[in-house]
C-alpha cells in the first residue's frame, strides 16, 4: 500500500489553446479539462491507473468539488476538512507543447488542521509500505511540516515504518533536505535539484553528468536515492554507490502537468514489482513520457508506457557541478511538472 500526501491539493483547470499565447489578448480555447490535481493526489491517480493500493491524505471538504471529483474516479482517499475550499490552478497549453502554470497559493490552514493532518497521515501510514508527500504547502502550514511528518511517522510505527518519498520545491523541501532526517527517496527536476544544492537549472537539465553529481549531493546530506527528471532529456538515479541515466522516449507533447507525478508512481510500480534500479528508472522515464503525451493531467496506465524505449546506461564520472553545460535543453519534450 502506498500512501500520498499533497498538503495543498488542487482542482486542475488545463485549457488547451489552438495557437501560441497572445498575452493580453482574448483568445479562444479548443478544448478544456477539468481534474482532481496536485503532486500526489496525481500519484494516487497514476498508481490506481498501474493496479496498485494507495490512499491519498488531503485537506478539504468532503462536499469540496475537488474531492467530489476525486470520489468520481474513485481514488480512495483520507481527508481532514477544513473551513477554506481547495484551491483551483489553471494551465495554458500551446500546440508546440508549451506549458504555462498558474498556481493558486492555496486556502490558509491554521495549528489545529496541521495538528489534524499530521493524525491521519500517522494513522494511514501504519499500513504503507511508502509513503510519498509531494507539492508545496499551503499558506499557514509549518516549513518544517514535512519533516515533522517524517519524525511522526516513525515515532509512532510500531514494526517497519514506511519508506518515504518526497516531491517538493522551494522552502518546505529545503527544510526537510536541512532537518537531516533522511529519506529514502527524493524526486526534483533540474529547476529543484539547482534550489537544493546551487547552480544553474538549465545547465543541469542538459547535462546527465551534471544532474547526477547535483544529486549526489543531496545523497551525502541524507537522501537515501535521487530520482532527477530532466525533461527532454530523460532522468537520472542517484545512490550512494551508483548512478544511471535514461533517455527519454520520442513523443509528441501534449501537456507535461503531473508527468514528473506519472514518473514517481512508474517508479514506486517497479519497485513493488521487484524490478531493479535501472528497471525502476526505465519505468519511471516511461511513466513521464507517456503523461506528457496525453492531454491536461491524465495518468498513463502501464500498457501505455513504453519502458524499453527509456535506454538506460551508467554514469561513471558525474561533471563537477560548477561546470558549464553546452547542451541546449530540448523544451519540446519538457516534462517539468
Ligand atoms: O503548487 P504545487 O503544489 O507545487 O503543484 C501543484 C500542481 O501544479 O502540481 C501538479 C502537477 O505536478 C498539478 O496537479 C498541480 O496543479
Amino acid at each position: 500500500m502506498i500512501v500520498t500526501v499533497t498538503a495543498n491539493p488542487s482542482l486542475d483547470r488545463t485549457i488547451e489553446l489552438g495557437s501560441a499565447l497572445a498575452r493580453g489578448e482574448v483568445q479562444r480555447a479548443v478544448a478544456s479539462h477539468e481534474q482532481p490535481g496536485g503532486k500526489g493526489v496525481n500519484v494516487s491517480r497514476a498508481l490506481i491507473a498501474s493496479g496498485l493500493d494507495t490512499v491519498a491524505v488531503l485537506p478539504g471538504d468532503a462536499s469540496d468539488p475537488m474531492l467530489v471529483a476525486l470520489r468520481a474516479e474513485r481514488i480512495p482517499i483520507a481527508n481532514v476538512t477544513i473551513a477554506g475550499r481547495v484551491r483551483s490552478n489553471v494551465t495554458v497549453t500551446e500546440p508546440d507543447g508549451t506549458t504555462t502554470k498558474l498556481n493558486e497559493p492555496g486556502p490558509t490552514l491554521g495549528p489545529a488542521d496541521e495538528a489534524a493532518l499530521i493524525d491521519v497521515i500517522v494513522s494511514q501510514a501504519k499500513r504503507a509500505e511508502w509513503l510519498v508527500l509531494a507539492g508545496s504547502l499551503p499558506p499557514g502550514l509549518s516549513p518544517d511540516f514535512y519533516a515533522r511528518v517524517v519524525t511522526a511517522v516513525r515515532a509512532a510505527s510500531d514494526g517497519t515504518p514506511p519508506l518515504i518519498a518526497v516531491d517538493s520545491s522551494g522552502a518546505p523541501m529545503l527544510a526537510l533536505v536541512e532537518s537531516g532526517v533522511g529519506v529514502d527517496l527524493v524526486k526534483p527536476n533540474g529547476e529543484e535539484l539547482a534550489e537544493l544544492v546551487g547552480g544553474d537549472a538549465d545547465a543541469i537539465e542538459a547535462d546527465p553528468r551534471l544532474a547526477a553529481s547535483a544529486a549526489r549531493l543531496l545523497v551525502e546530506r541524507g537522501c537515501r536515492a535521487v530520482l532527477a527528471t530532466l525533461g527532454g532529456n530523460g532522468a537520472v538515479l542517484v545512490t550512494a554507490d551508483d548512478a544511471w541515466h535514461a533517455t527519454m522516449p520520442p513523443i509528441v507533447v501534449r501537456s507535461t502537468v503531473g508527468a514528473g507525478d506519472s514518473s514517481l508512481a512508474g517508479y514506486l510500480y517497479a519497485q513493488q514489482r521487484g524490478a531493479s534500479p535501472e528497471g525502476r528508472l526505465a519505468q519511471a522515464v516511461a511513466h513521464g513520457a507517456a503523461a506528457a503525451a496525453l492531454a491536461g493531467s491524465t495518468v498513463p496506465t502501464p500498457g501505455q508506457t513504453r519502458p524499453h524505449d527509456a535506454s538506460v546506461a551508467p554514469l561513471t564520472s558525474p561533471s563537477s557541478l560548477t561546470s558549464r553545460s553546452t547542451t541546449t535543453p530540448t523544451p519540446s519534450t519538457d516534462t517539468k511538472e
